[in-house]
Formats: C-alpha cells, structure tokens, sequence
C-alpha cells in the first residue's frame, strides 16, 4: 500500500497546505514512515534512543540504508549513543507533514468506505475524516462510526465548509474522474484513489494510488523470482 509517491506535487494553495519535499527519494519516503512506527512502538516500551543498527534490523535493511534516510532529516544521530527517539519522530512527521491534522473527505460509502470509516487507525495519525459522501440514498443521512453520509450534491458546500484539505476516492472506477474533477475544483490539495484506474491529471492535486490487486501481483512477481 504505501511506497507509492504523490504523481504531482502542489506548487501553490491554501496556506495550510505544506509543501512536499521533492529531494527525498520515493523509496526512503516509504521507509521513514515505517521507522516512524517503528520508533513509535519503541518509545511506547520506554526506549529513549535507538542504533541505526537496530532500526535496520526492525525494517529488514542495513544500519547504512537507515544512516542514508536519516541524513535527509539533516542531522540527528550522535555516534555510540545512536538516535534520540523523540526528536526523529518529530523530524520525521514534520518532513511527512504528519505533525498536523488533516481534514479528509470520504467519496463513496459502500463496501470499502464502510471498512475505511471504520477503521480508528486514521484519527491516530492526524487524519481526522469528517464527513462521506454517496448517490445513493439508501445509504445518505446516516452516520457510520460517527461520521456522516451525505448526498454527493452537498460536497461544494461542507468541502468548503469544513476546510477538507484530502480526499479518499472509493467509487465505481467508472465514477472516479468525474468526482476527481469535482474535488480538483475545490481546491482538494491530495487525492487517496482506490478507484482502479490512473485518474486524470488535476494541476496542483496529488494522487496516491492504492491498489491491492497490484500489490498481490508485486508478491506473485516477489515469490516465482526466489523459486
Ligand atoms: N484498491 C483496492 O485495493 C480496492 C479494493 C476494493 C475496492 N476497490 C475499488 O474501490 C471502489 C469501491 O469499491 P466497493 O467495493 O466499496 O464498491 P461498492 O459498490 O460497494 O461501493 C461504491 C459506492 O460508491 C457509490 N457511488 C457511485 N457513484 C458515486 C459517485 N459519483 N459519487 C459518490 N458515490 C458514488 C455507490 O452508491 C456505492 O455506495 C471500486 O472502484 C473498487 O474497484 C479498490
């Protein structure tokens, strides 16, 4: 699911929109969110610093491979004592833009946005989802985990309302660049696409897109290479 980079980066918006750092390579982006649960987990059991060593062990990588991804945080470690915990998670959420909460949208509420709304892990990370959004009315004017379901004709107004800054897509593939549209014209600054499709390109929206399907194909590819 994640490694996968943003196809295009905001240069301009809303003020509360941070910039991405373009000079962090796709794949040491993926590897510090990891060593940012990592530490999380560790600081949770008491640590206060952590080797380079270590944390390679705990992601499968060399202590090199870990010294190289943190270097781009600037500098952080001290040699024999290793990294202090805290403030690499700090650093590392600040460059993520994870330091902040998100207001994110929900389009389509079926069977993915009804997982995806009941899931507690976003809230945890700074993602706070504030409203969902269907065509069908079956499905409107009701809450699912405390979050609202509400007509697709009222995203201009609570979008702007509400100040969403991103949006999860999990409609019909069918659906997904007309409402992208729609989102791109709000000034929705990220797109989460579970829509099975490459969306149309937006100026100044980034699209991440999470395909499961791709991922088992990553894994038969992974598996029949080691055979
Ligand atoms: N990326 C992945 O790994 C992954 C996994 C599962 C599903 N998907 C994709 O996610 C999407 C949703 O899957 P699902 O199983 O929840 O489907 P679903 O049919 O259960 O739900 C889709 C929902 O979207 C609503 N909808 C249709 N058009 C809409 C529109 N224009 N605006 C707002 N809502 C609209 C429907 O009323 C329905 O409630 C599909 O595109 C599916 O292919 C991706």
């Amino acid at each position: 699911m994640a490694g996968e980079s943003p196809e295009t980066q905001k240069s301009t918006g809303p003020p509360h929109i941070g910039a991405i750092n373009p000079a962090i390579p796709p794949a040491t982006v993926a590897r510090l969110i990891l060593y940012a649960r990592e530490l999380g987990r560790l600081r949770r059991e008491g640590e206060s610093h952590v080797s380079s060593k270590l944390l390679g062990q705990l992601l499968s990588v060399s202590d090199a491979v870990v010294r190289r991804d943190v270097n781009h945080l600037g500098s952080m470690g001290q040699r024999g004592v290793g990294y202090e915990i805290g403030p690499l998670i700090q650093q590392i959420r600040q460059t993520m833009g994870t330091n902040r909460s998100w207001k994110v949208a929900l389009i389509g509420a079926g069977s993915l946005g009804h997982a995806l709304m009941r899931y507690r892990g976003f809230d945890e990370q700074g993602f706070q989802l504030v409203a969902a959004f269907d065509t069908d009315p079956a499905i409107c004017s009701r809450n699912i985990a405390g979050i609202p379901v509400l007509p697709l004709e009222q995203l201009e107004t609570t979008i702007a309302a509400e100040r969403v800054s991103l949006a999860i897509l999990a409609v019909p593939v069918d659906a997904a660049d007309a409402v992208a549209k729609r989102l791109a014209a709000l000034g929705v600054a990220g797109i989460l696409n579970f829509a099975p499709r490459t969306l149309q390109k937006f100026p100044g929206v980034c699209v991440v897109n999470v395909d499961l399907a791709s991922e088992l194909q990553q894994l038969s590819f992974a598996v029949v290479s080691q055979q």
